[in-house]
Order: structure tokens, then C-alpha cells, then sequence
């Protein structure tokens, strides 16, 4: 039996420098549950002059991939280095060498992770991925093994650690977008080009895999319907609190009868609803399991050591695996045709902001609108609108449950009303019965 495991690792930089910490620090509690030792043999980075945060013998780095996958000594190769296309063609060589995977890059996994599943088991490796979903958080564990009996129904989920630190710091300090962002990044949890996380990409991203794993289906990335929090203003925060609410972005991913729903949107949640408790970078992924009934995983969803831990965890098994002379994970292959809920199929409340002409008769004739789409009013704010031009009034309102058709009805006949000058803003609102 091996008394040494030799790494390759891809990247030195917010979680490569965790990883390389964790191993260290943690090295004897490792040794003690593995018997035997982990050893990063070589570090592939872009620049070997660059200063790390971390005291590395300089001979370790290279520039030169080759050096990690034709590399006899490395067992496993872990990849923290970002990129999809080149990333994907390293890791499928690195399989085709006999090498194990660990990656935190959900990318990559969201599009091409059912293809490097397959190549790994024709190989006999593993791939591992826990890192890619909620940093910290051992989600994917979890809905693979601890709820591995239970049938999964719902799952709503705060997934992105830079957009819920952003709208955590404009809520509750009134602090602006840009700076928050800019501060997002120099803690190390926005993504290279932070697009991704204020678009709302990473977070279909990941429930995307998230998805996959419950449902057991081929959900494609494009499937999932995707809004950022680019356009959430003060205003929609405010008003939105005056009703009760919090806004978050959520990842929500349902099935019934066969027939899923997955998206990632703005989305008020009332003020005392767990995830709306969630804040800063933390992440938390709620679970309806049709058995275990509700369930809740909170941690910090970004940062090097929180995302290292999940990294040094998953080479953790693959030591072991490779100490026993198995692979394999229970990340099974899809069992299930992908069939999508329509707009008429997907339930929910809306948030709804407009500014309108402020004389008799305009609440009426707006009202009526949503009447003849049979959408019904759970709150209802009217303002006068002091600084703005005269003859302007603002209404704010939560329908009841619609279905997304009904409420899209009607914004397109709102817009075509005349005493509706502007709609502002809608967004969905869930965690209410
Ligand atoms: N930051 C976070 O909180 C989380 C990140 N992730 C994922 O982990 C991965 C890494 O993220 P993070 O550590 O933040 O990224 P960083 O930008 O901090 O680090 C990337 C590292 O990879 C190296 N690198 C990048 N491209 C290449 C290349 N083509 N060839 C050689 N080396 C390369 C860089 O080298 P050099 O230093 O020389 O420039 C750097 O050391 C990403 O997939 C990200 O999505 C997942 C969960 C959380
Ligand atoms: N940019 C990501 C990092 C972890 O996946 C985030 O902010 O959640």
C-alpha cells in the first residue's frame, strides 16, 4: 500500500493558497485518517516569479502542464486554476494518464462534467467536484449520499457568495454596487471576471449540478433560466422592506410529475425566512426531500480556506479510493429525459414597481389589467412621487400565487397602457405559504 500520495495542483492562487495551507496545517490530523502522507509534487501556475501568500520551494512551480500530467510520481491532479476549454483538455489528459480528479471549477462541470464522469469511469478514476457548489458547504455529498434514499422535490438556494455579500452591503449599509463588488473581489470570492457572479451565470452554474445530482436528468445549462442583480436598485431594496421582504438571489430547482423547473433569479423572501438570515458570502442550500422533509446546509459559500477545505476533503476520499484499489463516486448518470414546466407550469408571487400617472381613475384601470388575467393583490403601496415630475404616483405590489404566464400577460398589457409611464422593476417572491 502506497505510504505517500503525490499531487499535481493547477493553480496557487485564492483556493490553490488554501489548499496548500490546509495540507500543511493539517498535515498529522491528514496522515492520521488517511495513514499516509499527501505531498504536492508540482504547481502549475502562470507566473513563477509572482509573490504568493504561501512559502513554496521555488523548483515546485512550472509553467509547463506536461510536468503535472505526464509526471509519473503525481496520483492525483488538482485542478484550481479556472477556464473551461484548455482546462477540459488538461484534466481529459490527465484521466487518460491514469490520474484522479479534484476541481472546484463549476465551469467547466456545469457543461462538460457528465463527459469527464464517463472518461473517468472508462479509466478507473475519479473525479471529484464538491468544491464547485457552495465552496465550504459538502452539499453534493450530501444530496449524493446522506439523502441518497429520499426523493428530492425542491431545493432553493443563496449559491453565489459575491452577489449575496454585494446585496447583504447595499441592504443593510446602503452602500453602492461598484464598491461592494470592488470589495468582493479583493477578499478573493468574485470570480477572475466577475460577469459570471453578478450575472448570474455561476449560479446557474451550480444549480445546474445541483439539479443534475437530485433529479438524476442531463439539465443543460441553457435550461436554466438566469437573471443577475445588476438592475436591483435602492429603491427595490427599500420598498421591498417596507413590505416585509429581503431580496436574495436565488437558485430554485422543483420537480412535479416528472417535470422540473430551474432558475436563478432576484427573489423576495420574507424577512424572517432562513435564507433570508443568510448574509454576506455565506451560502445555504434548502432541500425538500419527499421523506426527510425540510433540510437547510449553511456555510460560507467562497474564500480560499472554506473552498480549500471541501478541495483537501475530496482528495481525502480519492486517497482513500486509491489506498483500497477502487474509484468511483455516487454521482450516477442520468436516469431521466429532461422535460421543462412551461410558463403555465411555474407558480409563484411577483413583486411589481410602477411609475404611473397619478389621476382618478389610473388605479382602476391598472388594477383592471391584472383582473383580466385573474391576478389577484396581497399588499398594495401607492406613493406620491414628490421629486419627480407632477401628475406621478409609484405603486408597488405583491400578487397572490400566478403562474408565470398569467403574470407576464400581464406586464406586456401594462406596458401598453397609457397611464403607466414606466414599469420599474418585478421580481418573484417565494418562502411564503
Ligand atoms: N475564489 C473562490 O472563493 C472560489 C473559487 N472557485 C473556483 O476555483 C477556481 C480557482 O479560483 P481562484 O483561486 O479564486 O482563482 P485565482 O484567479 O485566484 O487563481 C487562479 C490560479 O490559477 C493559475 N492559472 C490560471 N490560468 C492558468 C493557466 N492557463 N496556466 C497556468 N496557471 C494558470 C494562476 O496563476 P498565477 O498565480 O501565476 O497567475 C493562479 O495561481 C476557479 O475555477 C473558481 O471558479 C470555486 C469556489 C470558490
Ligand atoms: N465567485 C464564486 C466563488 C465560489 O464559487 C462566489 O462568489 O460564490
Amino acid at each position: 500500500m502506497k505510504q505517500q500520495i503525490n499531487i499535481g495542483l493547477c493553480g496557487l492562487g485564492t483556493v490553490g493558497s488554501g489548499v496548500v495551507k490546509i495540507l500543511e496545517n493539517h498535515q498529522e490530523q491528514i496522515k492520521y485518517k488517511l495513514g499516509c502522507e499527501i505531498r504536492i509534487t508540482k504547481i502549475l501556475v502562470n507566473d513563477i516569479l509572482k509573490k504568493r501568500d504561501v512559502a513554496i520551494d521555488p523548483s515546485v512551480l512550472t509553467t509547463n502542464v506536461d510536468d503535472l500530467i505526464y509526471n509519473d510520481e503525481i496520483d492525483v491532479v488538482v485542478e484550481v486554476m479556472g477556464g473551461i476549454d484548455n482546462t477540459y483538455t488538461i484534466l481529459e489528459q490527465a484521466i487518460l494518464q491514469k490520474k484522479h480528479i479534484i476541481t472546484a471549477n463549476k465551469d467547466l462541470m456545469a457543461v462538460s462534467g457528465a463527459q469527464l464522469l464517463q472518461l473517468a469511469k472508462e479509466n478507473s478514476c475519479d473525479v471529484f467536484f464538491e468544491a464547485s457548489v457552495a465552496g465550504g458547504i459538502p452539499i453534493l455529498r450530501s444530496l449524493s449520499d446522506g439523502l441518497a434514499s429520499d426523493r428530492i422535490q425542491k431545493m432553493m438556494g443563496i449559491v453565489n457568495g459575491t452577489t449575496n455579500f454585494i446585496l447583504t452591503k447595499m441592504t443593510e449599509e446602503q452602500l453602492p454596487f461598484a464598491s461592494v463588488l470592488k470589495e468582493a473581489q479583493e477578499l478573493g470570492f468574485a470570480e477572475s471576471d466577475p460577469t459570471a457572479d453578478v450575472e448570474g451565470l455561476d449560479a446557474a452554474r451550480k444549480m445546474t449540478l445541483l439539479a443534475n445530482l437530485a433529479f438524476k436528468m442531463n439539465i443543460r445549462l441553457e435550461d436554466v433560466e438566469t437573471q443577475g442583480i445588476t438592475m436591483i436598485t435602492e429603491d427595490d431594496l427599500k420598498f421591498a422592506n417596507q413590505l416585509g421582504y429581503t431580496i436574495k438571489l436565488i437558485g430554485i430547482a422543483a420537480i412535479n410529475d416528472g417535470k422540473v423547473e430551474v432558475g436563478v433569479e432576484p427573489t423576495l423572501l420574507p424577512n424572517d425566512h432562513p435564507l433570508a438570515l443568510v448574509k454576506n458570502e455565506y451560502n445555504a442550500v434548502y432541500v425538500y426531500g419527499e421523506a426527510v422533509g425540510e433540510t437547510m446546509f449553511y456555510g460560507p459559500g467562497a474564500g480560499s480556506l472554506p473552498t480549500a477545505s471541501a478541495i483537501v476533503s475530496d482528495l481525502m476520499a480519492a486517497v482513500k479510493n486509491i489506498r483500497l484499489g477502487v474509484s468511483g463516486n455516487s454521482y450516477i448518470s442520468p436516469q431521466y429525459t429532461t422535460q421543462l414546466k412551461d410558463n403555465k407550469e411555474r407558480y409563484s408571487k411577483y413583486f411589481i414597481r410602477m411609475e404611473v400617472d397619478d389621476e382618478t381613475g389610473t388605479f382602476f384601470k391598472v388594477t383592471d389589467i391584472f383582473a383580466n388575467q385573474k391576478v389577484s393583490f396581497e399588499k398594495i403601496l401607492q406613493l406620491p412621487l414628490p421629486n419627480k415630475e407632477l401628475n406621478t404616483a409609484e405603486i408597488v405590489m405583491v400578487t397572490h400565487t400566478v403562474n408565470k404566464q398569467q403574470f407576464l400577460n400581464c406586464i406586456e398589457n401594462l406596458s401598453e397602457l397609457s397611464v403607466v409611464k414606466k414599469i420599474i422593476s418585478y421580481y418573484r417572491v417565494d418562502g411564503e405559504e
